[in-house]
Formats: structure tokens, sequence, C-alpha cells
């Protein structure tokens, strides 16, 4: 008898993540992971399963006919999973006010998160076209989505406000932050690591083309960097990060009027890429001498320790530092650079240790402990999703 299967679709805004699962005794287990990059021509699936790897090139249009992208990656798909296809679960940026939890995806559900894209315009529509691709393509199918923001509906009502009108606070103008489901990932893997630490006050570094940093205690979110949009907070690859609000005014008034043409800006022109000119991937920038590389490079390191220094002042303390995604993970350059800016905190980096492959990377003398952990978000999106169809 074949087990039943389940699909996690993470919808990035370039990029979308598959995670392949095999349901056995009420849990999900990762047999597989595929990506299409939107930035590629023609887009390419590719995918394991097992020891097994595919690729295809699939011909459906990036917007206008993505259902057929859907179309010929499930068909393919389907054919070399180890079982029937159970369900779909989705991660999806924005939750609002509204998704405290991951839900089942009905009619209702899908317009409540659809009265969401304003909130996070460039991540939340791709979310939405793969939800409504599969609707069409296999109805039967039960669908459920997870939401980046609600690990930290556990905030402060202080630290989730913006200091404007109350009313815009409870229209929702608000501080929501993302990258939620790394986070519980992350909170999850260090109980198993080192649960005295997990117990305690945690700052997760989330680096990858979008970045965010989030502080915890006993695994519960208190504050974060990103705010009311995931623009907000240290400087990504091509987001700015926190930037006053005057310096934008200043731009309108200098004739960058549309819409959309700052939110071009804002997503697409600033960050790593603006500062150095010269790319928004910190591999290119780490290799590339010239002093724009080195100056994006450094504000981004500055930017992550000052964001920890007003975090630890939330959580009134740091007992360990967690790095994790792309540049967490993969960038010990980055990671002796971010602790270098917290010697003062009496934070030290054990420099064989970083540029090994271990987990552990403090010194023994460190005020507070320094982890590498790869992040998740698949596996949390199938735990979540089988918590509601089991
Ligand atoms: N080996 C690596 N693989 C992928 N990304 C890496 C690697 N080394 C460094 N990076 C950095 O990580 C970034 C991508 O991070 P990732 O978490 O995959 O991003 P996202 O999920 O937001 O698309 C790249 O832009 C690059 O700066
Ligand atoms: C919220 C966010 O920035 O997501 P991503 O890192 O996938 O762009
Ligand atoms: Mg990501």
């Amino acid at each position: 008898m074949t087990d039943d299967v389940l699909l996690t679709f993470n919808a990035g805004s370039s990029t979308l993540k598959i995670g392949i699962f095999e349901l056995k005794s009420g849990l999900a287990r990762n047999v597989g992971r595929g990506k299409i990059d939107f930035d590629q021509s023609p887009l390419k699936l590719r995918y394991s399963v097992g020891q097994d790897r595919y690729e295809k090139t699939v011909k459906g249009d990036n917007d206008a006919n993505f259902v057929a992208v859907i179309s010929e990656t499930l068909e393919h798909m389907l054919a070399h999973l180890p079982g029937r296809l159970r369900a779909v679960a989705h991660r999806v940026v924005h939750g609002g006010m509204v998704f405290h939890e991951a839900t089942l995806l009905d009619d209702a559900a899908i317009g409540r998160i659809e009265a969401l894209v304003p909130l996070a315009p460039l991540h939340q529509p791709q979310a939405l076209r793969v939800i409504r691709s599969i609707e069409t393509l296999r109805p039967e199918v039960r669908q459920v989505a997870s939401f980046d923001t609600a690990f930290h509906s556990s905030q402060a009502d202080v630290v989730r406000r913006l200091a404007i009108p109350r009313g815009m606070h409870d229209d929702g103008v608000r501080r929501y932050g993302f990258h939620g489901l790394s986070y519980k990932y992350i909170a999850s893997r260090l109980r198993k690591i080192d649960p005295a630490v997990a117990g305690g006050k945690v700052i997760a570094c989330h680096l990858g083309s979008g970045a965010s940093l989030c502080a915890m205690e006993n695994g519960i979110s208190r504050d974060t960097s990103m705010g009311f949009s995931a623009l907000d907070g240290i400087p990504m690859a091509t987001r700015p990060g926190w930037l006053d609000p005057g310096a934008l005014l200043y731009l309108m008034r200098r004739g960058m009027r549309q819409p959309e043409t700052i939110e071009d800006f804002l997503y697409h022109e600033c960050g790593l890429l603006g500062v150095s000119g010269i790319s928004g991937d910190t591999r290119v920038l780490l290799e590339d001498k010239r002093p724009e590389a080195e100056e994006a490079i450094d504000l981004f390191c500055l930017r992550i320790a000052g964001e920890i220094g007003r975090l630890s002042m939330t959580i009134g303390g740091l007992d360990a530092l967690v790095f994790t995604a792309g540049i967490g993970e993969n960038q010990p350059q980055i990671r002796t650079r971010v602790a270098k800016r917290l010697q003062w905190l009496g934070i030290e980096i054990d420099e064989d240790a970083n540029g090994s492959s271990l987990t552990s990377i403090n010194a023994a003398s460190s005020n507070a402990k320094l982890f590498v952990i790869p992040t998740d978000e698949e596996q949390v999106i199938a735990d979540e999703a089988m918590a509601l169809i089991m």
C-alpha cells in the first residue's frame, strides 16, 4: 500500500519552493524538495524525491497563464510521488489581524487572504495564484494555509504599535512581523539542541534575500525587526529596511509620485543592490573587491548588530543568537562581522567552529551562545497542515 502525500508550496517574491511529504502514523516526513525560479527563462521545475532528481521546463507563463505552470508541475510530480496526493499546504506571508494560526482553505478563508493583498503586494498574490490554480486543477484536494505573521501574535501591544494616531492602529496599521514559520522551526530545533538556552532569551537572525530578526523568550515571539510590511527592519538583498519617511517624502516631491514606482524602488532597487550598485547577493559582494561592495556588506552587518541591541533591550538580555536562512547558514564572514560588532556585550565567536559546519560557534568565554541552525519552513507548513487534516 502506498502512503498519502502532502505537498507544500512556499511562494516567495521570486521563487516557488516545494516540499514533498509522506504522511505516516500521523507524521509528515520530508521525502523531497523542489523549486521554480521565476527570474529564469524558460521556467524550470527542479525537484528530488529520495535519491531521484527531476528537471522539467514548464511552458506556462509567469503571470497570465499561471494555472499552466502549476498544471505542468503537478502533472510531472504526481507521476513521481510515492503515494496519493492527500492535501496541499501553503506559506501565506500576511495573516493580518485575522489569522493567528493555520487554517483550512475554503472560499471564505481565501477571500479573507485576498483582502490582505495590499498589506503584502509582492508576496500575497503569489501564494494566492498557487492556491487558486490548485483549486481549479484539483478541487477535491484539501488546502491549508500557514501564516508568516501568526508566530508574532504573542507580542505585547506596545511592541506592535507604530507612533501614529490610535484609529489607524485599530484599523490595522501596526507592526506584524514576518518569517514566523522559520522562527517557529528554529525555536523547536533549539529545544532539542540546547533546551536550557531555548527556555531563555534568544534572538534568531533569518538572513535570506528577505531578512529579519526575532527576539524570543522561551520560544515565544516578543519583538521582531520587520513591521507593518516586509520592507522594515534591516537592509535586505533589494529592500532598504527602516527608512526615514522624510526621505520618501523628499523623493516624492522630486518626482517619484506613482505608488507603483515607489513600490518598485522600495522592493527591488534598494538594500545590498542599491548600496553596492553591483548585486543583492552576498556571494557576489563578498568576492568583489570594489569599495562599494564592501560598504554594502558593512552596512548590512552594522544594522544587524544594531537590531540585536534593540531586540535584547525588549527581552531584557541575551542568552543566545541563532543564524539561519541563505546568508545566516552559508556566510561565515557575515557571522564573524556581526559578532565583532557585539564584542562589547561580551560576545565571542570561535573562528574555527564558525568556518566548519558545526551548530555551536561561540568561544567558551562568550557571554551568549551562538548557533547556526538551518531553517525548514516547509516542515512547519506540513506539520501545521497535518494538525488540521488528520
Ligand atoms: N550557498 C548558498 N545558497 C543560497 N544562498 C546563499 C548561499 N550562500 C549565501 N547565500 C545568500 O543567501 C541569499 C538567499 O537566501 P534564501 O534564504 O535562500 O532566500 P529567500 O528564501 O528569501 O529567497 C542569497 O541572496 C545569498 O546572499
Ligand atoms: C516576508 C519576506 O520577506 O519573505 P521572503 O524572505 O520570502 O521574501
Ligand atoms: Mg525566504
